[in-house]
């Protein structure tokens, strides 16, 4: 493995796959220079690839997080359910302990934790197999719901618009397809002429290393800039919208994602460049009121002291370094999700989704 595959619509970037019984992960820390699969054994091999990285973009965390609860639950050897659902339970309880901003993870495990105990009645074995199952599914929705966020979207966007993105809410963040590039891949294959500026992204470089070499294995016209630039090419008139994905959104509509995206959304307003949000129904958390409460995670500090492994700031430094933001919905124009595209205001349209389509 290690090759993408081609389908009659090009490239497929696939970076999560289970095979023989294990997890194989693309690595995305190598990305774009070596094109490396990671296997996982055990779910302490999936938890370590969702905190170093080697996995990342929340649907993607939510999914490889499900394939470890598969693989926590089958390192049980017993046949005692109770004790079983215990050693899961602390399966789940390492695996949330990843990373903590993007909700997908949580709902991942949840869904996961509901399977077990709901069927508490049947044997382990038969838990052990349903477990897969539900992770399969979980796979396998995540594409098909990315091409409904892409069918959606790519309706707001006309032929010769410059798209900017930031970070990597494409393939490489989900089973396939993508959320924010998925709409770009949507509008593409639409026959629509759509470029791509993609901001570098300090301090991971998920623009630099992974968008640009997403949508350039995809053909789609992609230029990178700094995230400095944004503004610059805002005021020109060069950028007709902004497309981001999302970490978590909370019930009024605030939403965080890669630390960067606020000031993205500020310079949108500011030069009136509609900004978009593209996520899965599984990245809104209608249990917090605003984005205020949503946990932000804080990284290692040689994410911004180093670049490629090479120091660049004097030793000693203080650093900060949180990885996500949270944008005020006041500055988003539309969510674009799965189920259809949600204008302000938020809290009602939010709710009003969500409701409509569980009933
Ligand atoms: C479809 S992915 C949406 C977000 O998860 C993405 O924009 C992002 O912020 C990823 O952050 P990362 O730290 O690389 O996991």
């Amino acid at each position: 493995m290690g090759e993408d595959n081609k389908d009659k619509e090009g490239p497929v970037i696939r970076p999560i796959e289970w095979k023989n019984d294990r997890l194989c992960l693309l690595d995305q820390t190598l990305l774009p220079h070596e094109k490396k699969y990671v296997e996982c054994y055990t779910y302490s091999d999936v938890a370590r690839a969702i905190k170093d990285m080697i996995v990342r973009g929340a649907p993607a965390i939510g999914v490889s997080a499900a394939y470890g609860m598969v693989l926590g639950a089958a390192e049980y050897k017993g046949d005692d359910v109770e004790g079983f659902l215990k050693h899961v339970e602390a399966v789940a309880q390492v695996l949330r302990n990843t990373r903590p901003t993007a909700v997908n993870l949580f709902w991942a495990i949840e869904r996961m934790l509901k399977v077990a105990f709901d069927n508490k009645h049947r044997s382990v074995g038969d838990i052990k197999d349903m477990l897969l199952k539900e992770a399969d599914k979980m796979a396998q929705e995540d594409v098909e719901t990315n091409r409904r966020i892409g069918y959606f979207g790519q309706q707001l966007l006309k032929d010769g618009d410059v798209v900017l993105t930031h970070c990597n809410a494409g393939a490489l963040a989900t089973v396939g397809y993508g959320t924010a590039l998925g709409v770009i891949r949507a509008a593409h294959e639409a026959g629509k002429n759509i470029s791509v500026y993609a901001d570098e992204t300090r301090p991971y470089l998920q623009g630099a290393r992974l968008t640009a070499w997403e949508l350039m294995e995809e053909g789609i016209p992609v230029t990178l800039i700094t995230d400095s630039m944004a503004g610059y090419f805002m005021k020109k008139g060069v950028i007709s919208a902004v497309i981001v994905g999302a970490d978590r959104i909370a019930a009024n509509g605030d939403v965080a994602n890669k630390i960067g995206t606020y000031t993205l959304a500020v310079l949108a307003k500011e030069n009136k460049v509609p900004f978009y949000v593209a996520a899965p129904v599984s990245t809104l958390d209608l249990s917090l009121d605003s984005g205020e409460d949503i946990p932000i995670e804080e990284r290692d500090e040689r994410e911004v002291t180093h670049i490629g492994g090479i120091r660049i700031a004097p030793h000693g430094v203080k650093v900060a370094n949180p990885a996500f933001d949270v944008t005020p919905n006041e500055y988003v124009t539309a969510i674009i999700t799965d189920r259809g595209i949600v204008y302000p205001p938020y809290k009602q349209n939010l709710e009003k989704l969500v409701n409509k389509n569980s009933k």
